[in-house]
């Protein structure tokens, strides 16, 4: 089966639960104590889609403004980001279209934007209203879901989402298996820059 490495970062602000996301998603579990990142913390995963292995490279990156600079080193080369804003936090959703904007400036053509309203758990506390948010995403054509970290919520439907957006690699020119080329998108077509 063949291995596909891909390279994902998330990106948001502090407290939105980025790290969560990835420890849940890579561990199955969370800490409700969980420390602020600094700079940025890698994980991978591996896991089988369709007649693949998608092997994770998890870049975390710090949402504190101090360590902003560094997000370039992260979403360069990246498959796929997740940007994450908390749905308790009108801010961070702010934030979020901040990254936006930035990925399409300087971001990697094709990458994949995921983007994730986590803390779905404390509706009670909603800022964002579900609908803006899914409006918002289908505009730029990103993935769109809302998430929760603590209480494994759609965590791994992200991972999945992504991986059918990833462009499939078809054998090209005959058996030699030397060339390849890119498919098309199985899913809907969408915009190029993000
Ligand atoms: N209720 C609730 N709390 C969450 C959830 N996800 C994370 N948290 C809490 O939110 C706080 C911040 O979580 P982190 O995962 O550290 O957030 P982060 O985005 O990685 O923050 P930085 O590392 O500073 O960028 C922690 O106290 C978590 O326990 C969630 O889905 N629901």
């Amino acid at each position: 089966m063949a291995l596909r490495e891909l390279k994902v970062c998330l990106l948001g602000d502090t407290g939105v639960g980025k790290s969560s996301i990835v420890w849940r998603f890579v561990e199955d579990s969370f800490d409700p104590n969980i420390n602020p990142t600094i700079g940025a913390s890698f994980m991978t995963k591996t896991v089988q889609y369709q007649n693949e292995l998608h092997k994770f490279l998890i870049w975390d990156t710090a949402g504190q403004e101090r360590f902003r600079a560094l997000a370039p080193m992260y979403y360069r080369g990246s498959a796929a980001a997740i940007i994450v804003y908390d749905i308790t936090k009108e801010e961070s959703f702010q934030t979020l279209k901040n990254w936006v904007k930035e990925l399409r400036q300087h971001g990697p053509p094709n990458i994949v934007v995921a983007i994730a309203g986590n803390k779905c758990d404390l509706s009670d506390a909603r800022e964002v209203p579900e609908k803006d948010a899914k409006d918002y995403a289908d505009s730029i054509h990103a993935i769109f879901v809302e998430t929760s970290a603590k209480n494994a919520i759609n965590i791994n439907e992200v991972f999945i989402e992504i991986s059918k957006r990833i462009p499939v690699v078809e054998a090209a020119g005959g058996t030699s298996g030397k060339a390849f080329k890119l498919g098309r998108q199985a899913s809907e077509s969408r915009r190029t820059c993000c």
